[in-house]
């Protein structure tokens, strides 16, 4: 087997691009009963099934064998009450699997015209993502629309792939359809992929898959670091990254963004730091929101850890286990900002900045 994971390369790129087609196109017609709640309050539309559809049915086509952990199941659509959406999702997959996308389009992946699929195909596609994950072999693992809350507000969001082999992520590829290609022109053109392949680098383009280019995170400066964040208190404390930036001494104000299109902003340098803090509700973090974005992280120069300073484990299954928190940052920036995150964990009556 290649370790150059050219093929897996070029097919996660199509299938990303291809979901991302799906989930722009959906946003603009998002119906108010298109979207469902999950048992953990969180919501969940037809972009996100349709597009976890689209990227397991072309993963399915050129990797049979690669079991897949993807955040989403078909359990909701099979039922009774689940055909209005089912008939969306298989209208809205079919359209991105057939769709015209040029360059870079690879027809022998279940893609381009004539590959249309039944609603019973594209159910079993949502569900071959059921795969627990574990320590060893070949797996993917798909987050069809991660940042759902900021896809709903029309703010950011990423559609997220990544191959993992023994619990290192190989592959990773994020799709950030609202991201501006050149974070210096906030209102210019957007829509953006950045891919990392172990060894190899990272590199940014243009959703179309035009203009790649390398990513390398600038080196360390006091004076110009801030941290990235979610925008939603419930997934990461707020208060506690204040405490770390006041700390710090950082003066530049967080900045809040959802999703790992967060780690795509700090691999090309939009940000001093990604931090995600625990709001104490003992959740877990899955491994599909970080694997894409610390690899891109990793091969742009930079260093993911907990909050403790380990690695994060992704071979325990569909959670991070005992990873407590994340940060990644710059490798002269790391060591700092490990020693005053621990110092706040430590010791929370650290003052907030006003
Ligand atoms: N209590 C919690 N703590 C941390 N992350 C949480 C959380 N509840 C949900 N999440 C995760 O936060 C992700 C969004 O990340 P961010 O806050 O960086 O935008 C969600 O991804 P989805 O939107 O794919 O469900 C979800 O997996
Ligand atoms: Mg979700
Ligand atoms: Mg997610
Ligand atoms: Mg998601």
């Amino acid at each position: 087997m290649s370790l150059a994971f050219t093929t897996e390369k070029q097919l996660a790129i199509s299938a990303v691009r291809r979901a991302c087609s799906l989930t722009s196109s959906v946003f603009n017609k998002l119906v108010k009963n298109e979207t469902l709640t999950k048992g953990d309050k969180s919501p969940v539309t037809v972009g996100d099934y349709s597009a976890q559809a689209v990227i397991s049915s072309m993963l399915h086509c050129a990797f049979p064998e690669d079991p897949i952990v993807g955040e989403e199941d078909a359990a909701e659509l099979r039922a009774e009450a689940g055909a209005t959406l089912r008939g969306r999702i298989v209208e809205l997959a079919n359209e991105a699997l057939v769709r015209e996308l040029g360059q870079g389009d690879y027809a022998e992946w279940g893609i381009g015209p004539g590959s249309q699929q039944t609603s019973e195909q594209l159910l079993d596609a949502i569900d071959r993502g059921n795969y627990e994950g574990g320590r060893s072999g070949r797996m993917w693992t798909i987050d069809p629309i991660d940042g759902t809350k900021g896809f709903l507000r029309g703010e950011q969001y990423a559609v997220c792939l990544a191959l993992l082999v023994d619990a290192e992520v190989q592959v990773g590829v994020l799709g950030c359809p609202n991201l501006p290609v050149d974070s210096s022109k906030p209102d210019g053109e957007k829509g953006c992929i950045f891919v990392a392949v172990r060894g190899q680098g990272a590199q940014q383009m243009k959703l179309s898959g035009a203009d790649p280019a390398p990513l390398s995170m600038p080196p360390y400066s006091p004076s110009a670091f801030n941290f990235l964040e979610s925008v939603e208190a419930a997934h990461s404390s707020h208060s506690t990254i204040n405490k770390i930036s006041s700390l710090m001494g950082i003066t530049r104000p967080p900045i809040r963004m959802d999703s790992q299109a967060k780690y795509a902003c700090l691999a090309r340098g939009d940000g001093g730091a990604y931090m995600r803090m625990p709001t104490g509700v003992g959740y877990k973090e899955k491994i599909w929101d970080h694997a894409a974005g610390s690899l891109i992280i990793e091969e742009s120069g930079g260093i993911v850890s907990d909050s403790k300073g380990q690695r994060l484990d992704f071979g325990l299954g569909q959670t991070l286990g005992e990873n407590y928190g994340v940060i990644a940052t710059a490798k002269d920036a790391h060591a700092k900002l490990l020693q005053a995150v621990q110092q706040v964990l430590r010791d929370p009556s650290v003052p907030s900045k006003a």
